[in-house]
Parts: structure tokens; C-alpha cells; sequence
């Protein structure tokens, strides 16, 4: 394991961000003037880089940021290491939004309808990240669905389970496991930026992230560290970021 900190939400810089683990690497970039996706290119091509030399010196990556969309850069960087993976994607929302149909304009309410080819292409051209299959997507507790989100995930081949639903739908090859802390029931994890109630409690996330470390041939993992600076979440999560470097 070897852990990766990109203290941004998107293209911010969020030197204070709480990570609930020490990083053995730091990634800051000089962002250049232009679009907020330009500028998440330019940092996202330096996450892929390091990553793709991590997996290439044998170590799995734990990529901790304040966001979704730093998950563009490190599918690239195991695409260009050769492993490239199936996602399985813990989130409370579905983040396959495209600049169609966002009704907030969010974009970190994107990444995986990027990952699998479609929504806005910056990112992906500048950094050459490949599509992933849609049939290639667990996304787990997605429960809080825009309903264009709704829409697009009933005609498409992305599976959607509930934690409890993981155990009978794991990929087979190289994994990247994404984990959105909002996933938490926000009753657990206060502080959050996008709270969604009604979420499985951070014992069975825990138990469910466990499974998969166990099962799967996790190549990379993404921590979305996305609660609000100084509200704590950092402590609440510490024992589930420890299971990810336990692997
Ligand atoms: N991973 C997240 N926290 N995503 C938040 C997305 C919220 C909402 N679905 C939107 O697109 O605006």
C-alpha cells in the first residue's frame, strides 16, 4: 500500500482537509488559468502519473482527496500501468450527471458517468482515459438519485446493490474500489457536504469494504474525504481507513 493525499475539491486547493491517514506522498499542482475542468485535468494527469508508477512498482495505491472526480485520474494511471479495472463504486449518490441534465451544476456529481465514456470529455482526453464498460460498474447505495440519474441508470448496463446486495455481484479482475464517506449514514458522520439520510452504518460499510478487499483484486483505492473542513469526519472514519491499508 502506499498512501496518495490530493487535498483539493475539485480544482481547490484545500491545504487544511482533515485525511484520516498519514500520506506517504503529497500531490500540489500549479493549476492553470482556464475551466474548472482544464484546470482538474492538469491535476488529475499528475494523480494518473503516480499512480501509474505505484502500480507499476507493485504497490496498490489509497488515493485520499475532498473529492469524486480525483477517480478519473487514478483509473487512468492503472489504465496505463495495464491493469485496467472494473469500478466498485460506494457513494450515496450516483454521480452520473452530465452538464445536461445537472440541475446544480456539481461536478462532482459526474465522475462515473465519465468513467464510462459519456458526460464531459476534458478530463478524459487530456489525460487519455479509456472508457470503462458500463457492465463493469457496481455502484453500492446509490440512494439518492437526481431523476435524470434515475433515468439514464434504468436503461443502462451499471448495476446498482445495496451494501448488503455486494457479495453476489464482484468483478472478477483488477478493481478499483471508490468510497465516498457519504456513503455514512450522516446520523454516524456529521459534516458532510452532501448528507443523504437513511444510509447502512459505518459498521456494515466496514464490513462491506472488508469483503471486498478479500475478494477482489483491488488495485487502487479512492477515499473521497468530502465533509466540510474541521467537523471532525477524519477521527470518525480513522478505523475504516485503517482496514484499506490493512488490505
Ligand atoms: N458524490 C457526491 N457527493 N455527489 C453529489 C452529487 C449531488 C447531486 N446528485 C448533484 O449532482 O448535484
Amino acid at each position: 500500500m502506499t498512501v496518495i493525499a490530493v487535498p483539493y475539491h475539485l480544482d481547490e486547493h484545500l491545504p487544511g482537509l482533515e485525511l484520516p491517514l498519514a500520506p506517504d506522498h503529497t500531490v500540489v499542482a500549479d493549476l492553470p488559468e482556464g475551466g474548472r475542468w482544464q484546470r482538474m485535468a492538469a491535476l488529475y494527469e499528475q494523480v494518473a502519473t503516480l499512480v501509474a508508477e505505484e502500480v507499476g512498482a507493485g504497490r496498490v495505491p489509497v488515493v485520499l482527496s475532498g473529492d469524486c472526480t480525483t477517480s478519473l485520474g487514478v483509473v487512468a494511471g492503472l489504465q496505463q500501468a495495464g491493469r485496467a479495472p472494473a469500478l466498485v463504486w460506494f457513494d450515496a449518490h450516483g454521480d452520473v450527471q452530465t452538464p445536461e441534465t445537472s440541475t446544480s451544476g456539481y461536478l462532482g456529481g459526474f465522475p462515473v458517468r465519465q468513467l464510462v465514456g459519456g458526460s464531459d470529455r476534458t478530463v478524459a482526453e487530456h489525460i487519455g482515459l479509456r472508457p470503462v464498460p458500463e457492465r463493469d460498474v457496481v455502484l453500492v447505495d446509490a440512494r439518492d438519485l437526481d431523476p435524470a440519474e434515475a433515468e439514464y441508470l434504468a436503461g443502462a448496463a451499471i448495476r446498482r446493490v445495496p451494501v448488503a446486495g455486494l457479495p453476489g455481484v464482484l468483478p472478477s479482475g483488477p478493481v478499483y474500489l471508490h468510497l465516498d464517506v457519504d456513503v455514512v449514514d450522516p446520523e454516524e458522520l456529521p459534516g458532510l457536504l452532501f448528507p443523504s439520510p437513511d444510509g447502512p452504518g459505518l459498521a456494515d460499510v466496514t464490513a462491506a469494504v472488508h469483503a471486498v478487499l478479500h475478494s477482489c483484486d483491488v488495485v487502487a483505492i479512492g477515499l473521497a474525504c468530502t465533509w466540510h473542513p474541521g467537523t471532525g469526519g477524519n477521527r470518525v472514519i480513522a478505523s475504516l481507513a485503517e482496514e484499506l491499508v490493512a488490505g
